[in-house]
């Protein structure tokens, strides 16, 4: 069940301009099989920005142990999540560009994701053979990290590398959005509102995907500007200190990733009696496997034996409000 590439615009004609702008996600299966599933983490996972292990070291755990035994696993939690499009954070995406091509009528813009399809690499030189020659690139992560973000610039170095025209094109990244005041609004708007149809008295849990905590260790401002996110948002809702926490989550591997993780701060949320807890995860830009299956199904489970009851905020997804927030971001890029 292949996704359909976006990389076409929502209307029937592609905007005539020179400009263009690529949302990038991370990817996803193209089904909810052990095979594509397979497919989709050998990509992902040999991506030296990812894990930067050794490769003696590293390949044969991947391929003889990670991959056999993950693959049937996570094929059954994609399926418990999977829309009639795809994978929801390819449909969430397809949508999310769709969104901002009607928010930016005069420029092309196309969806593409760095592991899987519609592929990056090629997304860029489809645009570049169309003749755009100003190609602005927003990784859909709002925090910067190495093993993200800076995978994308590694994607569109090698393309301006190798592009036979290099001097006729232009190409500008959005590093990271983690402060912006559009981005900020349409996040606390979005927790404002699921709390006005279910009662605005929960915890407010910020859950973000977690990174092994060497990464920040050697200089990844990941955690600082999941921090400061976090801070800003519950500063537009005029949250007391009290009323809100951050956590880490979707742990992968032995190392030491980031804390406190999420599964543990909930553990402590209930232990010291909060019941109400509502879940936001204003890393992931779209909701995917970690936010539906891990969040809002399964911690959230764990909540109830606990007693508790879990509310998830889905993320902004293709939200109008989102759209136009990231609109403005790229507006002063886009020339
Ligand atoms: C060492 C492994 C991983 C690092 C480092 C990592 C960082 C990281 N990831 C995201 C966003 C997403 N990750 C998603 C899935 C996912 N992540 C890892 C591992 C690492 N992530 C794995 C193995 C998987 C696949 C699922 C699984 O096997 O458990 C997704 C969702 C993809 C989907 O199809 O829905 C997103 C989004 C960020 C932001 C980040 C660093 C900050
Ligand atoms: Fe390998
Ligand atoms: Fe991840």
């Amino acid at each position: 069940m292949p996704t359909s590439p976006a990389t076409a615009p929502s209307s029937s004609a592609a905007p005539a301009g020179d400009t263009a702008l690529v949302v990038v996600n991370l990817g996803t299966p193209e089904a909810p099989t052990p095979a594509a599933v397979r497919r989709y983490l050998s990509e992902f996972l040999h991506d030296r920005r990812v894990v930067d292990l050794t490769r003696w070291l590293w390949c044969p755990l991947l391929h003889f142990a990670i991959l056999p035994l993950r693959s049937p696993v996570v094929a059954r939690k994609y399926a418990s999540i999977w829309m009639d499009g795809g994978s929801p954070l390819a449909v969430h995406t397809r949508d999310l560009a769709r969104a901002l091509q009607d928010a930016l009528p005069q420029v092309r813009v196309v969806d593409a994701m760095r592991y899987g399809q519609p592929a990056l690499a090629e997304v860029l030189d489809m645009l570049r053979r169309e003749g755009r020659r100003r190609i602005v690139v927003l990784p859909l992560y709002p925090q910067y990290s190495t093993s993200t973000t800076a995978s994308v610039g590694d994607v569109v170095a090698r393309f301006a590398a190798a592009a036979p025209d290099p001097h006729a094109l232009e190409l500008r990244m959005v590093e990271d959005y983690h402060l912006d005041a559009g981005w900020v609004a349409a996040v606390a708007d979005s927790i404002r509102e699921h709390r006005r149809g279910h009662g605005d008295d929960g915890h407010l849990l910020f859950s973000f995907h977690g990174l092994p905590r060497r990464f920040v260790e050697r200089g990844d401002p990941y955690q600082r500007q999941c921090e400061a996110s976090a801070a800003a948002i519950a500063a537009a809702l005029g949250l007391d200190d009290a009323a809100w926490s951050l956590s880490y989550q979707s742990r992968f591997g032995r190392e030491e990733w980031l804390s406190p993780s999420t599964e543990d701060t909930l553990a402590a949320l209930a232990a010291r009696g909060v019941h109400d807890v509502d879940v936001v995860a204003p890393g992931f830009a779209v909701d995917c496997i970690e936010t539906l299956e891990e969040v809002a199904m399964m911690l959230a489970e764990g909540f109830a034996e606990r007693g508790g009851r879990l509310r998830y905020i889905p993320c902004l997804n293709a939200r109008p409000q989102h759209a136009r927030a990231l609109a403005g971001l790229v507006g002063p890029l886009l020339g």
